[in-house]
């Protein structure tokens, strides 16, 4: 470890922190790591050296005050390959910067609130899709997720989870996440000369041409149908519409536009669900919260009308409990990994140029000097201080959107995001009860609520739980919404496949 560094774990000549650095879950390690070496310490990996921070302070002077020296992306061969080097989530480069503007100018908070109605439309399906089918809530979360981004950004909806976008996608990504996954390929970031290696002897060339081909079919796919629709007159105010409309004064090509559609689902699709998901597991898992947040539901907005994005202000035990969900399982644990494009010196240590940096959120919103019992589901944290901060405790170096990542790098889809968020925790207080399923003697079966997904981006695995109706009348007001929704999704619904017109025409049957 070179002189300067922040302290770490002791190291092995030539390997460094190699052979202790975790193949999986890092975030637990990293955190065990912090508790010994302090909220800021380091890892060699190889000649090359990791920054972990897990102190909000730190993260507030680095990466958001210092963001101008700490917005860069390590170096990914891989990505730049598949993408052309148009993917979001790469260097800090000029066309990550007209990326960048342009995600900005369209996914601002008004503008986010423009894509509100086809959003409540949706969770309207998700509700009903719940209603009919408890025991698919997962895979009806995922079709969700995936119908709002596809019909935000080209205006055209999933009304299945089979409908051919949605299957396109996850199939691409499933792929595109193994090839990202570290060690799945040869270390070609740290010996640069494997880049030159034929396609016949390299597999993960090979499989870098396939996930290309894939993903242009569908990226490029959908923007040319959507130029279609616009042709024949029939805009509907989606986000790539209006980047068509503006792409001179944008300065965004079609390759650009191709791929900014692209880094825009991925970014959307499996991040919601994961939230969302997370939130029925917490909901089951701690029935208290849930019967609090019920009551605050039934004496705001009662049974006879559904809630509305209007009524989260009366409702600081749900914004409480929403926080509590970012806080308690975090969607990117360690957000993103930035890199450094400076020297930057903090605290008396040196943060070297060309450095990872991994913000280690996990390990903030699970510190018990920051938190009364971390581990646990609390929402009434959130409302005796903002940041959720135990007693004596100021959180002034916390901020309510560090769940969405720091500095430059913040997630570009947080308002969008949010507001799905919203809507749907809401609906889902409102709707239904939520309980462990049982064993065949009927009794509750603990959940497992550390069972997530490996992987930078994370969910629960699938898991099982009851979900039943809060009354007749609840049933019956989500079957009346599902069914007026018919004249939003109307406008989000071309070009869909005989299984899809099949499946939309059943399902608008007063059942
Ligand atoms: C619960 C929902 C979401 C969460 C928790 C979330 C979280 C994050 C986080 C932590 C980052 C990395 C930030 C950093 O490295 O500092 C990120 C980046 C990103 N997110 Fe999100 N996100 C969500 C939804 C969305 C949505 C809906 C979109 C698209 C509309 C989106 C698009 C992106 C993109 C494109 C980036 C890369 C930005 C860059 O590298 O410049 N995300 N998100």
């Amino acid at each position: 470890r070179e002189p300067g560094l922040p302290p770490g774990p002791p190291t092995l000549p030539l390997l460094g922190n190699l052979h202790i650095f975790p193949k999986e879950f890092a975030h637990y390690k990293f955190t065990e790591w912090a508790r010994t070496y302090g909220g800021i310490y380091s890892l060699k990996v190889g000649p090359g050296t990791a920054i972990v921070l897990t102190d909000a302070a730190a993260v507030k002077e680095l990466m958001d005050k210092r963001s101008g020296s700490t917005a860069d992306r390590p170096p990914m061969h891989i990505v730049d390959v598949v993408t052309g080097g148009f993917h979001m989530v790469s260097r800090y480069s000029e066309s990550w910067r007209t990326l960048r503007r342009t995600a900005h100018t369209i996914l601002t908070p008004q503008a986010a609130m423009k894509h509100v109605p086809i959003q409540a439309a949706e969770a309207s399906q998700l509700l009903h899709d719940i209603l009919c089918r408890p025991e698919g809530f997962y895979t009806h979360i995922r079709r969700f997720s995936s119908s709002v981004i596809l019909s935000v950004l080209y205006g055209k909806r999933a009304p299945r989870y089979e409908t051919r976008e949605t299957t396109a996608f996850f199939e691409v990504q499933h792929d595109w996440e193994e090839l990202m996954e570290p060690g799945s390929t040869p270390p070609i970031d740290l010996i640069p000369i494997l880049k030159y290696i034929p396609e016949r002897w390299a597999k993960w060339k090979q499989d870098c041409t396939k996930v290309r081909k894939m993903q242009r079919r569908l990226y490029f796919g959908l923007l040319d149908e959507m130029k279609e629709r616009v042709g024949r007159g029939e805009e509907n105010g989606c986000f790539m519409e209006e980047i068509l409309m503006r792409e001179v004064e944008l300065g965004v090509n079609r390759e650009m536009a191709g791929y900014l559609g692209g880094v825009l689902i991925e970014g959307g699709s499996d991040t919601t669900s994961s939230y969302l998901q997370s939130l029925i597991m917490a909901l089951v898992a701690y029935p208290d919260a849930q019967r609090k947040a019920q009551e605050e539901m039934d004496r705001v907005v009662g049974s006879h009308r559904m809630p509305t994005l209007d009524d989260l202000e009366e409702m600081p035990y749900i914004r409480a409990m929403i926080m509590e969900t970012h806080r308690f399982r975090p969607v990117a644990p360690m957000l993103i990994p930035h890199c450094a494009l400076n020297d930057e010196e903090y605290n008396g240590f040196i943060i070297p140029h060309g450095c990872t940096i991994f913000v280690n959120i996990w390990g903030i919103f699970h510190d018990p000097e920051l938190y009364d019992d971390p581990e646990n589901f609390i929402p009434e944290r959130y409302l005796l201080s903002e940041n959720g901060t135990k007693p004596g405790i100021s959180g002034s170096d916390l901020r309510p959107n560090l769940p969405f990542g720091a500095g430059r790098r913040i997630c570009p889809g947080m308002h969008l995001a949010q507001n799905t968020i919203n809507i749907n925790a809401m609906n889902f207080v409102w709707a239904f009860n939520f309980t462990a399923d049982t064993d065949a003697q009927g009794n509750p079966i603990l959940l497992n609520t550390f069972d997530y997904q490996k992987g930078l981006l994370t969910g629960p695995r699938p898991f099982k739980c009851k979900i039943t109706p809060r009354s007749v009348e609840k049933a019956e007001i989500i079957e009346h919404e599902f069914l007026e929704a018919a004249d939003t999704f109307s406008k989000f619904e071309f070009g869909l496949s005989g299984e899809d017109k099949e499946f939309v025409m059943r399902s608008r049957v007063r059942r």
